[in-house]
């Protein structure tokens, strides 16, 4: 990373690691600052004025240790992304990043924010004098004072990333991606990466989640198909624009609302499209994961017409792959558009299905593979998830209508059972 304090380095170092994680790349983000305070855990602006020898010294001690852990991580963790994390401020600290990690063999692409618009910087001097380890106990107008100081200390050797450093593979970021300067990018990964960056938004937004309505075949205990929603479920998307708004709307928000191409998601968004005439779209990518040769089949009959699929169903959920179908993982790599394109989005309603469900909510929330396809998700919920500077807020807002269990524990076949009315 490159750029001054409160230009949203930490914040999209944090998203970067949790875009790369959910897409099985390992990553990780080395904070020098996190190295720094170990020695000087609340400096004030002079600590960071150029001028200030000891300072300074302090500061190159933190970077050094900061990447010689970063080169072991590589080395001993087959690390494939890390992100340093810090300001790099200067050409001459670039160069030094740059041939120490080419001498490891490593490649280096620099994400520079580069941020003029005082609203923002005012936004992230906010979050940071409320959120700092440096600043802890400190009068928050105190905080905020020295922390515009040590942006000051900043800008006397800022050098932003020119002509000179053309040789370098870079990403500059103004303004929060209104302007987007790309240099030298040479692989998939780094275009990858640079895509994702381009998308990212900091404008507050909700985006909602639903299953669909209970379906027929959810009575049943059958997985997949492209049934009809039960009339329980028709109930559902009867209640869902009342339980959008009991869930709070920001005022004048212009809501967007998608579905999969399977009937039971359509069925369940149909009232609340005509009702609050949102826009809608289709996802052929928000579809269940396909189930091959299990579709249409409850869990008992698979266990007992493929009882070592089954099996390796429960000991490996996230990698297992139905035959003819798909696994957890293919849907993750099918869900990357839609993942790209709601970083885009502002708010949007997605109404889908558990396992696609599971994989998006595994994004925003950061959960492991191994856990997030256990992961419950009752019928009949909506959830709100809000992204904030340091993690998503989530809110869970139930319908009072029962539904079906489709939840099954790992290594039991049991048969779904009812989902008691108002249970959380
Ligand atoms: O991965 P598991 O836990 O089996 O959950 C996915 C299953 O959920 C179901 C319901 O049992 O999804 P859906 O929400 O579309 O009804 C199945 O169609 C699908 O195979």
């Amino acid at each position: 990373m490159v750029g001054l304090p409160a230009r949203g380095k930490s914040l999209i170092s944090g998203k970067a690691m949790r875009y790369l994680a959910w897409v099985g790349i390992p990553a990780r983000v080395f904070n020098v600052g996190t190295y720094r305070r170990q020695d000087t855990p609340h400096p004030n602006a002079a600590f960071f004025d150029p001028a200030n020898k000891e300072g300074e010294k302090a500061r190159r001690a933190a970077a050094e240790a900061a990447v010689s852990d970063m080169l072991r991580w590589f080395k001993e963790k087959n690390g494939t992304v890390a992100i340093l994390d810090a300001t790099n401020s200067t050409k001459a600290r670039r160069r030094w990043i740059y041939e120490t990690c080419k001498n490891a063999g490593i490649d280096t692409l620099f994400v520079e924010s580069v941020c003029d618009n005082e609203e923002i910087i005012m936004h992230n001097i906010l979050e940071v004098k409320t959120t700092s380890p440096d600043y802890v106990g400190l009068d928050p107008e105190v905080a905020a004072q020295d922390f515009r100081n040590r942006i000051r200390n900043y800008e006397k050797v800022y050098e932003t990333i020119d002509e000179d450093e053309k040789q370098y593979t870079y990403v500059k970021l103004i303004n929060v991606s209104s302007t987007v300067i790309i240099n030298q990018i040479k692989d998939y990964l780094s275009s990858r990466l640079v895509y994702y960056l381009q998308n990212l938004h900091i404008k507050p937004r909700s985006i909602w989640l639903s299953r669909h309505g209970e379906s027929e075949f959810n009575l049943t205990g059958k997985i997949g198909g492209d049934s009809n929603l039960s009339p329980r479920g028709e109930a559902y998307a009867r209640a869902l624009p009342a339980l959008l708004k009991q869930s709070g709307i920001p005022k004048n928000a212009k809501i967007t609302i998608w579905t999969s191409t399977l009937k039971r998601t359509i069925q369940t968004a149909r009232h609340l499209a005509a009702e609050t005439g949102y826009e809608k779209l289709e996802w052929k990518a928000l579809d269940e994961l396909d189930s091959g040769v299990c579709d249409s089949l409850t869990y008992e009959q698979i266990a007992e017409r493929y009882p070592e699929d089954f099996a390796a169903r429960d000991e490996d959920k996230y990698n297992y792959r139905y035959r003819g179908g798909e696994s957890y993982r293919d849907v993750v790599i099918r869900l990357e558009p839609i993942i790209m394109e709601l970083e885009r989005s502002e708010n949007v309603i997605i109404v889908t299905h558990q396992a696609v469900l599971r994989c998006i909510y595994a994004y925003f929330l950061n959960l492991p593979q191994d856990q997030s396809p256990w992961m419950q998700v009752p019928l009949h919920t909506l959830m709100k998830l809000t992204p904030r500077a340091y993690g998503t807020e989530e809110q869970r807002y139930k319908a009072n209508i029962p539904a079906v269990s489709t939840w099954r524990a790992k290594g039991t076949s049991a048969k779904h059972q009812e989902y008691p009315a108002g249970l959380k």
